[in-house]
């Protein structure tokens, strides 16, 4: 199963908000024919609707290569029941949302169904997301296959051992944009908090955020080695390191208790 299989027999995308808006957007520039792709959403974006040949809330085919399931946890109980005819099938189901369970997914659609849950994140939209899988024991080796070949058009996929990793999967990668873009937003303020113009502080923290990203995938080194790097002895970056380095309530602490809290929160979505 490839790619070639969904253009042939579809995909329908239930839900396409900013998680899955963000996947099309990527898969449509990697040159996913609209025509091969039915969106079901009750406020479409405008940007859908501009879009030539995409079938948009319209009768949904009834053995579809792939289901990309994008709606929020909470809506699950309610929007999943309207696709059950096509599990117990052929029909792939892939999950992004986070928390709800495999097990939740098979009592919905059927003990038969195949199914993948997976944890994307944003960057997706411009094809530099990562996303994580986990297959049923229904998935086969070329269901796999299928998910990983779509997801993988949107950026890197890792495949996990267990379903248990998912929480802490969600925690890092699924949120992780998220406390990229605040420590954007924090050097920034911090900028202007000391006389930067916010433009220029915005623009400095954006750019070396990015730069350090893009230095971290590409080289050679490893991030510790890069930050020493940086890190002249007895030196400017020394002295605000001593701060974010703190074992007590530095950058390490904060991080673990932010990622408890969502791996916590993950875990009553599933409930
Ligand atoms: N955002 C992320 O970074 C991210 C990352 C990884 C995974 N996820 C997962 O992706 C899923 C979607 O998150 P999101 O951030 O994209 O949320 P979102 O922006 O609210 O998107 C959900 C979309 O589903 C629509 N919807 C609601 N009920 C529906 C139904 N019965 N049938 C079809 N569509 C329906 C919503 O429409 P209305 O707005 O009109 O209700 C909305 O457009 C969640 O399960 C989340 O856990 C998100
Ligand atoms: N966004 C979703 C949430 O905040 C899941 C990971 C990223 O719940």
């Amino acid at each position: 199963m490839n790619m070639n299989d969904i253009e042939k027999n579809g995909l329908v995308l239930l839900g396409c908000g900013k998680m899955g808006s963000a996947m099309l957007k990527g898969w449509l520039d990697g040159g996913l024919p609209p025509a091969s792709v039915w969106v079901s959403d009750p406020n479409p974006s405008d940007w859908l609707v501009g879009i030539k040949g995409l079938n948009l809330n319209t009768d949904l085919p009834s053995a579809p290569a792939v289901v990309l399931v994008a709606v929020k946890p909470q809506m699950m109980a309610d929007a999943l029941p309207t696709l059950a005819a096509m599990g117990n099938g052929e029909t792939l189901f892939i999950s992004v949302a986070a928390g709800i369970t495999i097990a939740t997914y098979e009592e919905l659609l059927g003990s038969r169904t195949p199914i993948v849950r997976a944890m994307p994140n944003t960057p997706a939209a411009v094809g530099r997301g990562i996303t994580a899988i986990i297959g049923n024991g229904l998935a086969t080796a070329d269901h796999a296959e299928l998910a990983e070949a779509l997801l993988s058009s949107v950026g890197q996929v890792v495949r996990l051992d267990s379903e248990d990793q998912m929480g802490a999967v969600t925690a890092i990668s699924g949120c992780g944009p998220a406390y990229t873009f605040h420590l954007i937003e924090a050097m920034a303020a911090a900028g202007t908090a000391k006389g930067l113009n916010p433009d220029l502080a915005l623009t400095l923290a954006r750019a070396t955020v990015a730069g350090a990203g893009h230095l971290a995938e590409n080289s050679e080194e490893d991030p510790s080695q890069l930050r020493v790097n940086v890190t002249s002895p007895n030196g400017v970056t020394q002295a605000a390191l001593e701060v974010l380095m703190s074992d007590s309530d530095g950058f390490p602490p904060l991080l673990l208790r932010a990622v408890e809290a969502a791996i916590n929160r993950d875990r009553e979505l599933g409930e």
